[in-house]
């Protein structure tokens, strides 16, 4: 039976780690879930349907690289993002804030919203909360998620507080403008840098906003990791148990299982992706970097007891000639590789939590990493 509306359930919990699901008419997200990164409407690399292959529910659009180009309004005229890239089952976009900021020019940011030049033509945008909902609505977006500030770390407090308080007011009006739409969600983004009790002043002033579900933002922007799961250990508990949690850009394999176990249900990164294009692979015995000339003889595969192809049908000597070569063939090898390792991680969290026996599990897949390569 396809769902109506946006629904999100509990199945498991193991300690603060939980096993959850989220329902939507193009799909079920099964979490803890990972997100690739389709930033143009495309998963870099990769055909869509070897993105389903490898266990992704979902896929992440950058709405800031969509409205620049093809452009909001010609996606919408096409049918949508979901028919443009041939994507059927559940996206979520981000609001293009977070973008601008670190990649467009002559930016100003006020109360109404973000003015800024496109860092591919330099042609003038205005992103307001109310643009933003407009825009994720004409791609047709299954989640989508508030316009906020992502104060850079380090910062004062009352730069802090400004620009969470901003984002407060943006969430509100990003609530009003996404109105009432059964089939899709919007999510607030809790801000408050390191800084506890803004980030209980965030969550809580989100919490009462009543929202399908809740990012955590403002973190993966350098600080140390112990910073951001600190200020998971403080934010997750004040947030609703029966929504969704999405941590926004993390991580490593290291930080999705420390994540995971404060209470995170969602996850985006552009490493697994971003990686494959550098020559590095994930592997659960830690990362290899098939630049290294160490590879070029080496006729093992990169990991044979892989699901994936990628992993088990090629030696690392031809993976380091691809890589070495700048062939295509090397980034979609090692992409392929990475986002299908993502996914065994995480149906290997979902199956832990599920059994009781996260801590040991994740226990384990540490190990794994530090016994290095094959
Ligand atoms: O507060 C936020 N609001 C809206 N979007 C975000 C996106 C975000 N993405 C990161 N971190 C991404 C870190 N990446 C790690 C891999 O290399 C590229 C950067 N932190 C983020 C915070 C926010």
């Amino acid at each position: 039976m396809t769902a109506t509306g946006f629904n999100f359930r509990l199945l498991a919990t193991d300690g603060t780690a939980r096993r959850g699901e989220v329902t939507m008419p193009r799909g079920t997200i099964r979490t803890p879930a990972f997100m690739p990164v389709g930033t143009g409407g495309t998963v870099k690399a990769m055909y869509m349907d070897q993105v389903r292959g490898v266990g992704a529910d979902i896929i992440l659009g950058n709405t800031y690289h969509l409205m620049l180009r093809p452009g909001a309004e010609r996606v919408a005229r096409l049918g949508g993002l979901h028919e443009f890239a041939r994507w059927p089952w559940p996206i979520l976009t981000d609001s293009g804030g977070f973008q601008v900021m670190s990649l467009s020019k002559l930016r100003k940011l006020n109360e109404t919203g973000v003015t800024f030049r496109s860092h591919i033509d330099g042609a003038p945008y205005e992103l307001t909360p109310e643009r933003s909902i407009e825009i994720q609505g004409l791609l047709d977006s299954d989640i989508q998620m508030q316009l906020d500030e992502c104060v850079a770390l380090p910062a004062s407090e009352k730069e802090i507080e400004r620009g969470m308080e901003l984002s407060l007011r943006w969430a509100e009006r990003c609530k009003t403008a996404f109105g009432d739409q059964p089939a899709r969600a919007m999510f607030g983004i809790v801000q408050g840098g390191d800084v506890p009790a803004l980030r209980e002043r965030s969550a809580l002033a989100l919490k009462g906003m009543d929202l399908k579900g809740y990012a955590v933002g403002g973190l993966a922007v350098g600080e140390p990791q112990e910073v951001m799961l600190d200020m998971l250990g403080v934010t997750c508990p004040l947030l609703p148990a029966d929504k969704p949690r999405y941590l926004m850009g993390v991580g490593t394999p290291d930080d999705i299982l420390k994540s995971v176990a404060r209470g995170i249900d969602m996850f985006d990164c552009v490493m697994p992706t971003r990686a494959g294009r550098h020559g590095l692979a994930y592997t659960r015995r830690g990362k290899v970097n098939l630049r290294n000339a160490r590879h070029a003889d080496d006729p093992r595969p990169l990991d044979e007891e892989s699901d994936c192809p990628a992993a088990t049908d090629y030696s690392r000597a031809y993976l380091h000639h691809l890589v070495k070569s700048g062939e295509a063939l090397g980034a979609m090898l090692l992409t392929w590789n990475n986002l299908a390792y993502y996914q065994r991680l995480m149906a290997d969290i979902r199956a832990a939590i599920e059994a009781g026996a996260f801590a040991d599990r994740a226990a384990d897949i540490s190990e794994g990493w530090a016994k290095g390569d094959l």
